[in-house]
Parts: C-alpha cells; structure tokens; sequence
C-alpha cells in the first residue's frame, strides 16, 4: 500500500549537509510548483527542543523515542500577512529551534534510531497531492526512496559556515564564524557517519555543489531537472 501511495504522489527530495541550501530550495521550488514541503530538519529539532524543555536525557533513548512518537507539533503555513508559525506545546518555537545549542542537539537525536523511526511515518505523512518537496538528510535514500527527482546539495564547509553566520547575525543571535565552521565539521562527521540512514546521496541522486552559485542559480538547475522529468 506503501508502494502505490509514493508512485502516485511526485516527490522531489533535497537532501545535503546543513548550510548547503536545501531549505531555501526546496521552499522556493514548492511555492513555484503549488505543492506540500516537507522541513524534515525541524522534526528532529522539535525532539530536541522538547527533550530539552522536559529534561530528557540524550542517553534515555527510549523516552527521546516516545517524545518524537508524540510530539504535539503544528505546522502553520505562511500567509500574505503572517510568516509560518511552528507551534510546540501550544508554544511558537520557530525561532528557538535555530539556536545553536538546538542544532548541536538535534544532531544527536538524530544518530539515534529509535528517534528516526518514530519519525519515519510523520514525514511520510506529507506526502499529499499535488506533490512534496521534502528536504533533509535521508529523503532520498530512506524516506521517499521513490521519489522520481532526487537533488543532492553540497557547499565548502567555509561558505556554508559564512552563510550561516551571516543567517544568525540577521536573526540578531550571536554568532562566532570560528566556532560555527567547527559546529558545521563536527555535525558533518556525526550526520555522514551514524549507522541509522547516515548522510549520504542517493545512487540516482544529482549532485549540485551550490559553493559558487546563487540561490537564483540552484533553483533554475533543479527546474531544468523538474521539467525534463516533467513534474
Ligand atoms: N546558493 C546560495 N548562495 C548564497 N547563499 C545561500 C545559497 N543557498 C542558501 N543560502 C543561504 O545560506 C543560508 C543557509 O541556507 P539554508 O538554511 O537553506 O541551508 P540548509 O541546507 O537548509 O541548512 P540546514 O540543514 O542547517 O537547515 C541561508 O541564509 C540562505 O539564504
Ligand atoms: N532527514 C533529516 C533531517 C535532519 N537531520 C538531522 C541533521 C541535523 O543534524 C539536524 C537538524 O537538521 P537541519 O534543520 O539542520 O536540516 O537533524 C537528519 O538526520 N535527517
């Protein structure tokens, strides 16, 4: 049953290491489709956010999983007057869940798979008509192994560590490009090298490395591919 619903609704996974642009991408390319996105990055966060706020453990997998199983999340989408809204217990927490200690955090949850598991079937959730665009780590490769369009974004670590300086100085965090071309190699290592749906591309995934191109410049490569698929 599984199998039918993927080959029906058209999904187009984004998938690469953090700061590579995957968000902005898959954002614009679901408003110029009209279809569902999927930020699969912020469920983990969610988890992490929650474990934090109810004091779990990161050791305590079993609590980390039944917290992801549950998690009383809405995803409010943007309007012409309001930005999306993502509420946690009955919290907005789109802005808490960028943090640095957040991102660290959620990278942790991640390697476990009991959390990944718990997860598996609400992200697969989204997948509704007209079509997903879906970003993360393991979109491609483990959660819409499908998917008819498979887009792998790559960057230098040092222009993904500039991006998101620049990102959290315009949210009015602080931010040490040092120590975040650090937090950005360490996530890296832990994201590519966990043994549960590790990071990595598809075998028919097509490789962009976005290190030199703007964000106009990716989004007209993947329509290329959308269209020639024609999505
Ligand atoms: N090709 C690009 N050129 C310049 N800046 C870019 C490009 N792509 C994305 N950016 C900027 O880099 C920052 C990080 O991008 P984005 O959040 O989309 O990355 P991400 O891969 O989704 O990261 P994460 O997985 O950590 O959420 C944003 O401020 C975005 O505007
Ligand atoms: N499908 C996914 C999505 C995200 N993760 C991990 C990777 C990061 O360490 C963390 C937060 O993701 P981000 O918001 O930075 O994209 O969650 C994952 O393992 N699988």
């Amino acid at each position: 049953m599984t199998d039918m619903f993927f080959t029906k609704v058209p999904v187009i996974t984004i998938d690469g290491p953090s700061g590579s642009g995957k968000g902005t991408i898959a954002s614009l390319l679901a408003n110029q489709l009209g279809w569902h996105l999927l930020d699969s990055g912020s469920l983990y966060r969610l988890t992490a956010l929650a474990a934090q706020i109810h004091g779990v453990d990161l050791a305590d997998e079993d609590n980390l999983k039944v917290l992801a199983a549950h998690l009383d999340v809405q995803f409010v989408a943007a309007t012409e007057s309001e930005p999306a809204k993502i509420i946690l217990e009955g919290e907005r927490v789109e802005r808490a869940i960028r943090a640095e200690d957040i991102s660290l955090l959620a990278s942790q949850v991640a390697a476990i798979t009991q959390v990944r598991q718990a997860l598996l079937e609400r992200q697969r959730a989204f997948a509704e008509a007209p079509g997903l665009v879906s970003d993360g780590r393991d979109m491609g490769t483990v959660v819409f192994p499908k998917a008819p369009l498979k887009i792998y974004l790559t960057a230098s670590a040092e222009v993904r560590a500039e991006r998101r300086f620049k990102q959290l100085k315009e949210s009015g965090f602080s931010a040490n490009i040092d120590q975040i071309l650090e937090d950005i190699c360490a996530r890296d290592e832990r994201d590519m090298k966990r043994v549960s749906a590790p990071l990595k591309p598809a075998e028919d995934a097509i490789i962009i490395d976005t290190s030199r191109l703007t964000v106009t410049e990716v989004v007209t490569k993947v329509m290329a591919e959308v269209e020639a698929r024609g999505l």
